[in-house]
């Protein structure tokens, strides 16, 4: 027989049948399987509302009775399994989950929910591979999966039902009926295994011991396999084996918790070297060692010293070997490009931002999450009503400072935001909250003939020639307001770069409304913001800053595209960049 050799691969090993199922026994039994039975003492009281599907709920019940049987036997039966089997039966039908009935009009109940239709019958099973360790704990590797057969049941009338139920069988019976007896004359039809109804798919549990021991997952292997197998059109039959829980303690995994765990400590590096300009400094002044530094940035040798090493080991820094000398100290690639403060895509004016502004709310974090609320009054000493308001009526270097985190962001995004998409129909565009205009400038640069307002509070607006390019373009221009509250620019394109995230749905809704009524059919709007994935997974910069944002949130593209779409947009094409920021750019129907 075909099977035998796989059922042959158990002889000589103590395998257990956790279960009081007299079906169990048999089917097993029959196959040629020697085993010992201890029925489990599990509770069948799992919340089922907590599982997506039925199956899951049958395969953990299946697992729960197996594991308990294991870990039992050791201590109570002074003797440890190799193999223990579970098993859990359940019949499902218009959404409900059917066990054994409690009692007779339970199990009427069952039944009269069955006449007449198609249900499935999932039975869950898990096999636990015990290895006992010369310390003599013991490992359990667990290997689950799930058979699911459809029935149908012919129309029942009352006095069948209740003759079948007086009959006594549907008592310790899933769904209330045994297939196997007078039950089977209930029933028309039965796609799939039978005796996966009975109690046991056998057929699939011999295909996963053929799995265990003559192919991928032997007994020692902690790799994780997962087939599935689909045996015809009216039912597919998944395997899963996974692996034991990983008590290894693998490099690798280390190395991930390590990062995240020194994660802030880097950040606060890169922080203090550019707040101390030392890559400033290391620009016009290549080649200085340590103390050479501590004099220029007025700080002590010691501490100038950790700070290089640490530069150096996050790839900031290059440091150089002189024989007999100190090493000396010079930027890398990366430095020239973003750290120091006159490079073309520099990120020091973001970097102070986050040092002096983030940095501080995020050492509330835990007020944060618990309250749920800004940490503006803890980190700085008063409520914030409206980030941007404080930021720009404060006092003038908070000003700047925000700003500069905001132009050197529009710098190192713009381009990729700018030429997105095909904008050539466009003569006009208004960059709502555009700042200093950096953003403005790319897309000038990209698209020749369109000409950009930048809109944004007068306090921005006052300060922002202090950052025009040296080569002015006349295609930009000025306008100061209050987006929420003051008429907008006319134009035929309006951009919306890193706006909406800062803002809940109901302020999004006002301002979509505003831009909507400046609109005409065929006015574009183009949104740049980071997209979360669908399932809000990634990406983690999106989402971690989300964690310091006051009353704003981060959204998906297809949030955003619902809100546009309630205004009368329609997202026309969305543009995952690589860079900070995503696009998407919708037409006004
Ligand atoms: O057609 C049939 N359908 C179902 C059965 C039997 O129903 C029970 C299902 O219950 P469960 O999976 O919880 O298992 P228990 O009997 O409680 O035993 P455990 O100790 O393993 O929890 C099962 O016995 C099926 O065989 C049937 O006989 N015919």
């Amino acid at each position: 027989m075909v099977l035998n050799p796989v059922i042959s691969k158990l002889s000589g090993k103590l395998v257990v049948l956790a279960s009081a199922s007299p079906r169990r026994l048999e089917i097993l039994r029959n196959a040629g399987l020697r085993f010992e039975v201890v029925p489990s003492w599990f509770k069948e009281t799992l919340d089922k509302g907590l599982f997506k599907a039925p199956h899951e709920y049958a395969v953990e019940t299946a697992k729960q009775k197996a594991l308990e049987v294991a870990r039992r036997m050791p201590f109570k039966h002074l003797k440890t399994p190799d193999i223990v089997i579970g098993a859990d039966t359940i019949v499902t039908v218009d959404g409900m989950i059917l066990e054994k009935p409690v009692d007779k009009h339970d199990a009427y109940r069952m039944l009269s929910s069955l006449s007449g239709k198609e249900h499935s019958v999932f039975t869950g099973v898990a096999i636990v591979l015990c290895h006992e360790k010369e310390n003599e704990e013991v490992d359990y590797q667990l290997i689950d999966f799930y058979e699911e057969t459809k029935v149908k049941f012919a129309d029942l009338s009352e006095d069948m039902l209740w003759e079948y139920i007086n009959s006594g069988e549907p008592m310790d019976k899933a769904g209330g009926y045994g297939i196997q007896a007078l039950g089977g004359m209930l029933v028309e039809y039965v796609h799939g295994d039978f005796l996966n109804v009975v109690g046991f798919p056998l057929n699939h549990f011999c295909k996963q011991l053929d799995l265990i021991y003559n192919h991928c997952a032997s007994s020692s292997d902690q790799e994780s396999a997962s087939v599935h197998v689909s045996h015809n059109g009216t039912h597919t039959t998944s395997i899963t084996t996974q692996p034991p829980p990983n008590l290894e303690l693998k490099n690798q995994d280390l190395q991930q918790i390590t990062a995240l765990m020194d994660g802030f400590k880097a950040s606060k590096a890169l922080f203090t070297a550019s707040e101390l300009c030392v890559f400033d400094l290391l620009h016009s002044r290549p080649r200085l060692d340590a103390a050479q530094v501590a004099q220029e940035i007025k700080a002590s040798v010691k501490g100038t010293e950790c700070l290089l090493e640490a530069c150096v080991s996050l790839g900031l820094l290059k440091s150089k070997e002189r024989t007999l000398q100190k090493p000396v100290y010079e930027n890398t690639d990366l430095a020239m490009r973003f750290l120091r403060s006159d490079a073309p895509f520099s990120l020091h004016g973001y970097i102070q931002h986050c040092n002096n502004t983030i940095w501080p709310l995020f050492s509330h974090l835990e007020s944060a999450v618990r309250e749920g609320t800004n940490q503006h009054e803890k980190a700085f000493g008063k409520i914030s009503k409206d980030v941007f308001q404080d930021a720009y009526y404060n006092s003038q270097e908070v000003k700047l400072r925000f700003m500069n985190a905001m132009h050197s962001i529009a710098k190192v995004t713009g381009k990729a935001v700018a030429t997105a998409f095909d904008l050539s129909r466009y003569k006009t565009a208004c960059d709502l909250g555009g700042c200093t205009g950096a953003m403005a400038y790319e897309f000038t640069k990209a698209h020749p003939g369109l000409s950009v307002t930048v809109f944004d509070l007068p306090a921005v607006v006052e300060m922002s020639e202090h950052f025009h390019p040296l080569q002015k373009d006349n295609r930009v221009s000025f306008v100061a307001g209050d987006f929420f509250k003051d008429e907008l620019p006319k134009a035929d394109l309006y951009i919306l770069a890193r706006i909406l995230h800062d803002w809940p749905d109901e302020k999004v809704h006002i301002l979509l409304r505003k831009i909507a009524d400046a609109c005409t059919p065929g006015c574009g709007l183009l949104i740049s913001e980071i997209f979360l994935d669908e399932d809000r997974g990634a990406p983690s910069r999106g989402l971690l800053q989300a964690l310091s944002m006051s009353e704003g949130k981060q959204r998906s593209a297809t949030e955003y595209s619902l809100l546009l779409k309630s205004h009368g947009f329609i997202a026309a094409h969305v543009r995952h960049t690589d860079n900070f920021l995503d696009a998407m750019l919708c037409i006004k129907v």
